[in-house]
């Protein structure tokens, strides 16, 4: 087996915020393996506050390229084990190469038994006006998505209350509306927005409190039962046992790349759907090997949620082209062999 490492920047086309900063730009090293026959491609984006380091992520990386170029696949798993992204990009790395292999899209590879075209997603409307972000999800609605989030907790519950009701306002029917607080509020100010938003019939608040408050996720969602509760940054540090036995979540936000890997965000998604939670998949905004190998994740989760996939129009540029573009609020899955993408690879040649 060969391995080979690359490293990569992409810039986003507009600044995102988030609970641990702002993001401008996405580095990371993508990772290819190849044997005889065939290849297969991985991501490594680390996010401070999210994952490893950079430093660290490329240090267990060429770990991992030392086993694999020895052959020994398990060993370069050890290797990055601890290191959440590098786990991720020699995960899918593999499982690129064993489901070209054997002949299946990566998602059939990953444990789905029948065919999928479509996975459902939402729209992510960032901070602004009630009039900007009302306009923001018409325009949205009007592309054809069918579930929008939209980004709170930046100002006052009031200011987040009046925008929420505009959204409502200008959604025809039908439409599901979710929110994502990126843990911005205290206890009080969380229970006063979910009960605001219950008006405004939001489907759940993403992470309303600190991550490392499970029972203050808890006791919210006994006593504001008509808005749900979703974690996302808690996942960051707690198990989804964790999560499931502290009964603080209706809805988990799983992101392959902080979780360590597509198997253990599938695994983690499987659990909370027995236990009852709904599990939907996102990024951390990564290029279009990671993005697409999320989406192949979401689709091997049957009647999974619309999830928060849509991601590549947040980025200036890309590795390669597409090959899952969102079309009417929905990704078309890729059905060829493994990944569908070669990422920078792609046609043989070495950019
Ligand atoms: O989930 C989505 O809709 C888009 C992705 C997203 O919002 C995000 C991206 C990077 C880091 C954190 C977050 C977040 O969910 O807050
Ligand atoms: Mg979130």
């Amino acid at each position: 087996m060969d391995a080979e490492l690359r490293e990569f920047a992409v810039d986003l086309a507009a600044p995102l915020e988030t609970a641990s900063g702002t993001i401008e730009r996405r580095e990371g090293v993508l990772l290819r393996v190849s044997e005889v026959a065939a290849a297969g491609v991985g991501e490594a984006t680390p996010l401070p506050g999210w994952t490893e380091s950079p430093a660290t992520c490329r240090d267990r990386l060429d770990a991992a390229k030392r086993r694999l170029n020895d052959d020994d696949p398990a060993a370069a798993l050890e290797a990055v084990e601890g290191a959440p992204a590098a786990r991720h990009a020699v995960h899918l790395a593999l499982a690129d190469l064993r489901a070209r292999q054997d002949g299946v899209p990566l998602y059939r590879y990953l444990g789905s038994v029948g065919r999928v075209e479509r996975v459902p997603v939402n729209a992510t409307i960032g901070v602004g006006s009630p009039d900007e972000v009302a306009a923001a999800a018409q325009g949205a609605v009007d592309r054809g998505f069918r579930c929008l989030k939209l980004k709170v907790g930046s100002g006052a519950v009031a200011e987040d209350t009046e925008r929420v009701a505009a959204v409502r306002e200008a959604l025809p029917r039908g439409v599901a509306l979710r929110t994502d607080a990126n843990g911005a509020w205290d206890r009080e100010q969380a229970s006063e927005a979910l009960r605001a938003f219950a008006d405004s019939d939001v489907e759940y608040v993403e992470q309303p409190l600190d991550s490392d408050d499970l029972s203050g996720h808890a006791d919210l969602r006994r006593e504001s039962p008509g808005v749900g509760v979703a974690l996302d940054e808690s996942l960051r540090t707690a198990s989804i046992d964790d999560v499931l036995e502290a009964d603080a979540a209706d809805v988990v936000v799983l992101k392959p790349m902080v979780l360590g890997g597509l198997d253990r965000a599938r695994r983690a998604a499987l659990r909370a759907r027995r236990a009852g939670v709904a599990p939907v998949v996102t990024t951390t905004v990564d290029a279009v090997v990671a993005r697409t190998g999320a989406i192949h994740l979401a689709a091997s989760i049957p009647g999974i949620e619309p999830c928060g996939l849509a991601t590549a129009d947040r980025l200036a540029e890309d590795l390669a082209p597409d090959p899952a573009p969102v079309e009417s609020g929905d990704i078309a899955v890729p059905q060829d062999d493994g990944l569908g993408t070669d990422g920078p690879w792609s046609g043989g040649v070495d950019a």
